[in-house]
């Protein structure tokens, strides 16, 4: 079993738990009387490679990375460094989150914000929407094409931006029939685990000039930034670099103004 497969079961035994406890009614009730949806595609538009930043205690691959005892204080810190999205990851086994840091980052922050989750069902959207989230990420490696299109199109109608996750060039093309507006590239395999840089270049190609992508994964400060925008990115998705620094604020900061210079090509 890849650790893909591994996580998505302990999701899956993770969700019947919850929706034993709330039931989707209960939910659908909690998600209408939510703040309406910030635009998540608008967001990553503005001017310059926009940055969005990770709420990530610990990964499947490095085990702990930091105990972030304050999440909403550290999307603050995002925020006022110049972060375009906050992503909280929701998942608890592997990566220490949960659905509470959604509704703190949510309550502490008036940008998007965005649910870092293996979703495979829509009662984890009406989740996301519960509370508070504005984007979700649906990873193409973990659902098969009809689940896709369902999630993207239910995502979508319940007001929520789908970030639609690829690896390589077959899932983006998936991504792309799917009618994803926002497409991420992860350079980290979730079968190895193993992050490989080139993974944006070859996979960009085969997404629409007018889909926002997003790179993920591996940026270690402004010249990965920099790299991913000469390739065509519109935004970075950054966690662990952030999450283990020193001073969380002015390393986003450093991201932005390396994704403002005016020098920077960026876009396809
Ligand atoms: O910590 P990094 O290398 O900066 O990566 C962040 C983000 O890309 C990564 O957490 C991620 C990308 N896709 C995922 C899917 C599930 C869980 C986590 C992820």
């Amino acid at each position: 079993m890849s650790v893909l497969d591994e996580i998505i079961e302990g999701v899956r035994a993770d969700l019947a738990e919850r929706q034993a406890r709330v039931s989707l009614d209960e939910l659908k009730e909690t998600a209408a009387k939510a703040p309406q949806a910030k635009d998540g595609v608008a967001a990553l538009k503005g001017a310059g490679v926009s940055v969005i930043c990770e709420v990530k205690r610990s990964s499947p691959s490095k085990g702990a990375l930091a105990a972030i005892a304050d999440p909403a204080g550290l999307a603050a810190d995002y925020e006022s460094g110049g972060a375009s999205v906050i992503s909280v990851l929701t998942e608890q086994r592997r990566f220490g989150g949960s659905l509470d840091d959604l509704t703190a980052v949510r309550s502490r922050v008036d940008i998007p914000v965005l649910r870092k989750d293996f979703i495979v069902s829509s009662y984890q959207l009406w989740e996301a929407r519960a509370h508070g989230a504005d984007l979700v990420l649906l990873i193409v490696a973990a659902l098969d094409q009809p689940a896709l299109v369902s999630l993207v199109e239910r995502a979508e109608s319940i007001g929520l931006t789908p970030l639609v996750e690829a690896h390589d060039e077959d899932e983006a093309a998936r991504a792309v029939d799917a009618g994803a507006r926002i497409i991420g590239v992860n350079a980290r395999n979730l079968k190895t685990l193993e992050v490989d840089r080139g993974t944006f270049a070859r996979v960009a190609p085969e997404i629409p000039d007018h889909i926002v992508t997003v790179a993920e994964s591996g940026v270690r400060g402004p010249h990965d930034l920099i790299a991913y925008a000469n390739e065509g990115a519109d935004a970075v998705l950054v966690g662990e670099s952030l999450v283990t620094g020193r001073d969380p604020r002015s390393a986003v900061a450093d991201l932005v103004a390396a994704g403002t210079h005016p020098a920077l090509r960026h876009g396809r």
